[in-house]
């Protein structure tokens, strides 16, 4: 933006009354100038000397020694230096005089404003104009296909503009908005707040008609001063936005949560209290268990998948003697076969070729000292089951590779969902090591046997998944509850814990809903209902079946031959009435 400053001819040399003709010619012919400012000693403007002073000296023949004081025009056209830039127009129409005496706050003489700086002033504002058209359309055409909701007001708060997307949501039409106070027709925007503040901002959440946007207040600022402001109104998406938000802000709560919990353990991290359960039968598995724990026994722990087999492991391990030393977990089902007896026994130096050249330690040397998981240990192959037994007898073992005896002391515990009575049988497990591990055995019931442990583990995943999720869920509704009830939980409490992190996840409103629930679980309901609505036949065939296998205390070739079936028969309907195996 030009100032009337800038425009202005500056003077840079004094002329007063005691300049001869001489001078002044000089300087009017140097400067091409038509008018000098004669000013006194302090700069004060006394009058001018004209090109028409000039010629009337000349034509009296005046001496150019002579001093121009008796030619001075006394009347002198004064234009404040501080004049605003806008004026200037008015003030080039109205002056009689073609030149001004330009004089600051202390009417000292600064510069002149000639006629030609007047009209390179105009022909600069029309350039000026030009652009700021210019400007003014490609401003327009951009908010008007901006994506967001866009505002604009002036220095007084009065709306210049505003895009379509806004007045889409607000229901309004550009009339009612264009050129009016947006205190008055958009006040829940609060744009006067920036005026004031002198700074951008955004407001929290808010809310009309069922959707979710925010406002960036921005102020539009010129020389420290706020001539206007815009308005910022986010709203498409915005919903998702919100709800991927909450969603990141629970996964780091969580990923928070796995971070200080690996942390603080790097051996077993769970103790009885971990373990939840109001079942007698699971309070008397747990009491059997931290006897165990004392001893230095084998323990063999039974029980479908997702059980708590593992945390049984780790909780023995925890209240044992040697719960100072590592709790090392191998799950024989993952590690692939030929990978099986280095990842037990390590290997030494060089023993492969194109292997790691250095060596390693087996799961056997670090647990010395502390105890050995073997999880799903019904998967080893029979070779690997033969060099375990050996290990369990000798309390020794050879790394891969090596001729050097490696003496431990490992706790074993054992854990399998697979029947290995029936591996042992079909020649699929070694008797001896069945025997060797089977000193204590623990088995634990599926979670449909004991379905107080749901509501429960309900309240107490609730408890956890608040704490890790940072979520504040109080409750579960009746319906979700019925469902979850209702339910076989083939997967048991793993299941369970992973359909409450999903619920508690989706909720939002405070309370656990049945849609919060997958999909595969609200679906499958009916279908357990119908297995339980079993005819009379079948009821007096399953009556007879639970008889039989209590009679023969579980033994599966004794009842089918009390009942008159063979033995595939008999595991037939076990499946069919899903009894316990
Ligand atoms: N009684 C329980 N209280 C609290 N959490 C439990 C309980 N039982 C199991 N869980 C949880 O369920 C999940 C599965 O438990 P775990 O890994 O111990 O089962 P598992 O029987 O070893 O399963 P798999 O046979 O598949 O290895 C874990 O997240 C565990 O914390």
């Amino acid at each position: 933006m030009l100032h009337f400053k800038d425009i202005i001819t500056p003077v840079d040399f004094k002329v007063t009354e005691e300049t001869t003709l001489k001078e002044a010619i000089t300087l009017m012919h140097q400067k091409k100038w038509s008018l000098l400012p004669v000013t006194d000693a302090s700069g004060q403007p006394v009058g001018v000397f004209t090109r028409s002073s000039l010629q009337q000296m000349v034509l009296e023949e005046t001496p150019l020694p002579t001093s121009i004081k008796n030619y001075i025009k006394r009347q002198v056209e004064k234009i404040s230096v501080n004049t605003p830039y806008e004026k200037i127009e008015e003030l080039v129409k109205e002056s009689k005089v073609g030149t001004g005496v330009v004089v600051d706050q202390q009417n000292r003489v600064v510069g002149i404003l000639t006629k030609t700086d007047m009209v390179m002033s105009l022909l600069h504002t029309s350039q000026e104009l030009q652009l700021i058209k210019k400007l003014k359309r490609t401003l327009e055409t951009a908010i008007d296909h901006a994506f967001d909701g866009i505002v604009m007001t002036d220095e007084k708060k009065v709306i210049t503009m505003v895009s379509p997307p806004l007045l889409e949501l607000y229901n309004l039409s550009e009339d009612a908005v264009l050129n009016k106070q947006a205190t008055s027709v958009l006040p829940q925007l609060e744009l006067e707040k920036v005026y004031e503040s002198e700074t951008a901002e955004v407001s929290g959440f808010l809310e009309i008609n069922g959707i979710k946007y925010i406002v960036h207040r921005i102020p539009i600022l010129e020389d420290g001063k706020v001539i206007g402001a815009l308005g910022k109104v986010v709203f498409r998406q915005l919903n998702e936005v919100s709800e991927l938000f909450n969603k990141l802000q629970k996964a780091e709560n969580k990923a928070n949560f796995y971070h200080q919990q690996y942390q603080k353990s790097e051996t077993a991290r769970y103790t009885w209290e971990h373990i939840f359960s109001t079942d007698p039968f699971m309070e008397k598995l747990k009491k059997s268990g931290a006897k165990a724990a004392k001893g230095r026994s084998t323990v063999l722990i039974r029980g479908e998948s997702g059980t708590g087999k593992e945390l049984f492991a780790h909780a023995i391990h925890h209240s044992s003697a040697r719960s100072s030393g590592k709790f090392v977990v191998v799950n024989c089902a993952a590690i692939p076969e030929d990978l099986l007896e280095s990842e037990f026994f390590g290997y030494e130096e060089g023993a492969f070729t194109g292997a790691k050249q250095k060596g390693k330690l087996g799961k056997f040397d670090l647990a010395n000292g502390g105890t050995l998981f073997l999880d799903e240990i019904g998967d080893m192959s029979l070779t690997l089951q033969a060099k375990l037994l050996r290990v369990l007898q000798e309390r020794e073992f050879y790394r891969v590779g090596g001729n050097a005896k490696i003496k431990v002391d490992v706790r074993i515990i054992a854990a399998t969902n697979r029947n290995l009575e029936e591996m042992v049988k079909e020649s699929l497990f070694r008797e001896d090591l069945y025997y060797r591990l089977n000193v204590i055995s623990l088995h634990i019931p599926p979670l449909r046997d004991r379905p107080c442990d749901i509501d429960h583990l309900i309240s107490r995943f609730m408890i956890e998944f608040n704490q890790i999720l940072g979520t504040s869920i109080t409750g579960i509704e009746d319906q979700a509850k019925e469902v979850m009830f209702n339910y076989e939980w083939p997967g048991n409490v793993r299941e369970l814990r992973n359909v409450m992190e999903r619920a508690m996840t989706f909720s939002e409103d405070g309370k656990i809903k049945y849609e919060d629930l997958p999909d595969y679980l609200i679906k499958l309901i009916p279908v357990k209902e119908s297995a339980l609505h079993v005819s009379m036949v079948e009821n007096a065939e399953l009556e007879a079946i639970k008889k039989a296998l209590v009679q023969v205390h579980g033994n599966k070739v004794q009842a089918a031959r009390l009942l008159g079936i063979s033995r595939s028969g008999l595991y037939e309907k076990i499946k069919k009435y899903k009894l316990p195996t």
